[in-house]
């Protein structure tokens, strides 16, 4: 059961509500539904993008998850995966003071250039606290708190972001083994404890610019992320991150669906 402070932050990543759940329905794992598949010309190139539904509450609110692909996953081992979400500020503003749409457009060449390819989009703005409340944590930061003090002084969560979704999108696809675009070993295990099998981590590394050198310093020595440019393997990564930075809460409500995970018989 989700405490106060938990639905609060929840309550910022939830998009949508049952009212206008009334689309297709093919629900193909518990809690998240393939909606429709089309074809996206972009200036990076052509992608795949499928769109999903998923709830971790009965169907009562729900986001809508994006698979972006480059070539043909289905079936595949190793393939290139980016699991991003949302940032509104940095991804349409253009804001400087993160990383995340420098990941996001690095993410989206990569796979253009090792097809086949996946970016996972989810709706989970601010690390899943939302838009309003991030904007509430920069108004804090602007007052000299960092990034992690400025959600804890809100009385929120570092992290409530939660990626069942991502496993079931994945055995939808019937994706057998990924190498992760990630700097965040924490993602790893995550996705790992959802039973997804991550080969390989590959870096996403964005060049620090004046507006966000602070941040990034943050995130390497409070959330563990590794952002010294060199590739490691997913063992490494576990080690280094039990020795550096402050334990970062992450409340994975919704993922409950790990406990009666079963393997996908394809
Ligand atoms: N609460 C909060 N969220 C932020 C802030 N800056 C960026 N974000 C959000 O952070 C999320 C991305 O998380 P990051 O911590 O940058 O990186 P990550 O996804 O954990 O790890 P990578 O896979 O390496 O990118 C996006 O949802 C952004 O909206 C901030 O100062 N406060």
């Amino acid at each position: 059961m989700a405490t106060n402070l938990q639905m609060r932050a929840l309550s910022g990543r939830l998009c949508s509500t049952s009212a206008g759940h009334n689309g297709k329905r093919i629900e193909i794992y518990d809690g998240t539904e393939f909606v429709a598949e089309t074809l996206l010309p972009t200036v990076q190139g052509k992608y795949r993008v499928r769109a999903y539904r998923h709830s971790v509450d009965g169907w009562r609110t729900y986001t809508e998850p994006s698979c972006i692909m480059t070539g043909n996953p289905e079936g595949c081992e190793a393939v290139p995966l980016r699991v991003h979400d949302a940032c509104f500020t940095s991804e349409v503003l253009g804001s400087l003071k993160c990383d995340c749409s420098g990941q996001l457009q690095l993410a989206m060449e990569y796979i253009q250039q090792h097809k086949p390819g996946i970016v996972i989009y989810l709706q989970q703005e601010g690390r899943g606290i939302g838009l309003a409340n991030k904007i509430a944590a920069y108004a804090l930061q602007e007052k000299g708190l960092d990034t992690v003090d400025a959600n804890r002084a809100l009385g929120l969560p570092d992290d409530c972001r939660e990626y069942s979704s991502v496993s079931n999108i994945l055995r939808d696809l019937g994706v057998k083994s990924v190498k992760l675009m990630t700097n965040n070993p924490r993602k790893i295990r995550v996705l790992e404890r959802l039973g997804v099998k991550v080969l390989e981590r590959l870096p996403c590394i964005v060049a620090p610019g004046a507006l966000n050198v602070h941040y990034l310093a943050t995130k390497r020595l409070r959330m563990s992320h590794l952002l010294e440019g060199e590739g490691s393997t997913v063992d490494d990564d576990q080690d280094k991150e039990e020795l550096e930075g402050q334990f970062c809460h992450w409340n994975h409500d919704g993922e409950s669906a790990l406990s009666s995970f079963v393997e996908p018989d394809r």
